[in-house]
């Protein structure tokens, strides 16, 4: 199944809530030509389609809690497959969020070449979560599932990031900069996969 995006780049896309991996990917699909996998968004639509599956979700999501594994990677992998005769590479963005989705991911997809992290403090992803809610229309931006989905993003998500860090693949990116300044990061990264 994996064959037809065997050779394509993945770059897994890890940080916070709000801590900037939406902005930096469409960044990288301008100058890179890569797909950007958003499970978060993929998990939306699927809401937003107003199926059985959609409503199951909504509530799970609404709680600030993760959705069932296989459910995300089956629609990561359908969206991968979609796109391997266009794709130079993936970013899958906001996954894994724990150490078994990274695994799962590697069984049924394959292997990440890097993983960017992308950083920031708690304190500045709250503050541009609760402007993002002024206009983004996400059940999950409000106060009280920010904080949630913060404390989850700690204890879940950090052991990935050592987990990775482990095999070398991890670049850690200062998210706390300009938007085009922490491009530059990015760039430098990708570059180096050359
Ligand atoms: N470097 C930066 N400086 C200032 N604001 C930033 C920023 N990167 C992103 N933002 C803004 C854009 C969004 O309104 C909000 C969250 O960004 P996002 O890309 O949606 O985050 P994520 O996808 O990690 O949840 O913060
Ligand atoms: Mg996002």
């Amino acid at each position: 199944m994996a064959e037809k995006i065997k050779d394509a780049k993945i770059i897994f896309v890890v940080g916070g809530p709000g801590s900037g991996k939406g902005t930096q990917c469409e960044k990288v699909v301008a100058k890179y030509g890569y797909t950007h996998l958003s499970s978060g968004d993929l998990l939306r639509a699927e809401v937003a389609s107003g199926s059985e599956r959609g409503k199951q979700l909504q509530a799970i999501m609404q709680k600030g809690e993760l959705v069932p594994l296989d459910t995300v990677l089956d629609m990561i992998k359908d969206a991968m497959i979609a796109k391997a005769d266009v794709s130079k590479g993936y970013l899958i963005d906001g996954y894994p969020r724990e150490v078994k989705q990274g695994e799962e991911f590697e069984k049924k997809i394959g292997a990440p070449s890097l993983l960017l992290y992308i950083d920031a403090k708690s304190e500045t992803m709250v503050s541009r979560l609760m402007k993002r809610g002024e206009t983004s229309g996400r059940a999950d931006d409000n106060e009280e599932t920010i904080k949630k989905r913060l404390d989850l993003y700690y204890k879940a998500t950090e052991p990935v990031i050592a987990f990775y860090e482990g095999r070398g693949i991890v670049r850690k990116i200062n998210s706390e900069l300009a938007v085009d300044d922490v491009f530059a990061e990015v760039s430098k990264a990708i570059d180096a996969l050359k």
